[in-house]
């Protein structure tokens, strides 16, 4: 039996506190593709993402992964499909970053404090090693987080996210505070991860950064305003209508290129 590889939403409404900041948002991600949600300060990106991965209840609308209802899925199997990167999120300070990295096979869960919830396998060892490899972090295995630049940080905590091999990857500004060298080292990792059938939905504020993506979705004062590829989202008008910014879109190679005129 076939099945739609998206992971999609249909009407969906998302409250952050009192404010309405997904207003009926239908969107759909492929596996295969690396998708962007662009939008200004505010415009309700990570409440999208956090009401798709049901970590904040919705107000109406369904989510559906790989054709299936989200509430359908077992939580554990929902876990190995979906890799969430949250904007915020910090890492162990003190621990090993190899130790980090195999977090994210969660085979080290404890339940009730008293015995793992499974024991660690050969495969999770072998995901752990080509998380590290895919991201160059294997020369700093043995060091601790603290010990790390914020790319480096960066790097680890987008292996920990790929170690569990998931079948949709959502990063919330994986190439925030990062110099350009880093961001487009990172924009590379997610890329060699598209190619081996990944769907990745990242967050971004960089528009000439979302220009690399293959489909964007560009959110404006909780709504989506237009989504498409790059040459049909970016696009003056709607530059203008959700930043405010006039700008003039300029084709480098095969890439567009946005330069604010103001
Ligand atoms: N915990 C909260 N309580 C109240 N309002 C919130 C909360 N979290 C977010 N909001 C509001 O919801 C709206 C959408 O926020 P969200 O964080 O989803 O936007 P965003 O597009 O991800 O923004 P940014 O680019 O600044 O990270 C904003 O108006 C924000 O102020």
């Amino acid at each position: 039996m076939s099945f739609p590889a998206t992971f999609a939403a249909q009407g969906l409404n998302v409250y952050a506190g009192d404010v309405h900041a997904v207003q009926d948002v239908s969107v759909s991600f492929a596996a295969g593709q690396l998708s962007a949600v662009i939008g200004p300060n505010g415009a309700g990106k990570s409440t999208l993402l956090r009401g798709m991965l049901g970590l904040t209840p919705l107000h109406g609308g369904a989510v559906e992964l790989l054709g299936r209802p989200l509430a359908s899925w077992l939580r554990t199997e929902r876990a190995r499909q979906l890799a969430y990167l949250a904007q915020t999120e910090g890492l162990p300070a003190d621990a090993r970053v190899r130790d980090v990295v195999a977090l994210g096979r969660g085979a080290g869960e404890w339940k009730w404090g008293l015995f793992p919830v499974r024991p660690w396998s050969a495969e999770d060892e072998a995901a752990v090693l080509d998380a590290m490899t895919r991201t160059d972090t294997l020369a700093f295995a043995e060091r601790r987080v603290s010990e790390l630049s914020g790319g480096e940080a960066q790097r680890v905590a987008l292996a920990r996210a790929l170690a569990a091999r998931p079948h949709f990857l959502i990063l919330d500004e994986p190439t925030n505070h990062l110099d350009l060298a880093y961001a487009l080292d990172v924009m590379r990792y997610l890329r060699a991860e598209v190619r081996r059938g990944v769907g990745v939905i990242a967050v971004l504020h960089d528009l000439n950064l979302a220009a690399r993506a293959d489909w964007l979705v560009l959110l404006h004062g909780g709504r989506v305003l237009a989504a498409g590829t790059p040459r049909q989202v970016l696009t003056p008008h709607n530059v203008q209508t959700a930043y405010g910014v006039q700008v003039e879109v300029v084709q480098a190679g095969d890439r567009l290129v946005l330069v604010p005129v103001e």
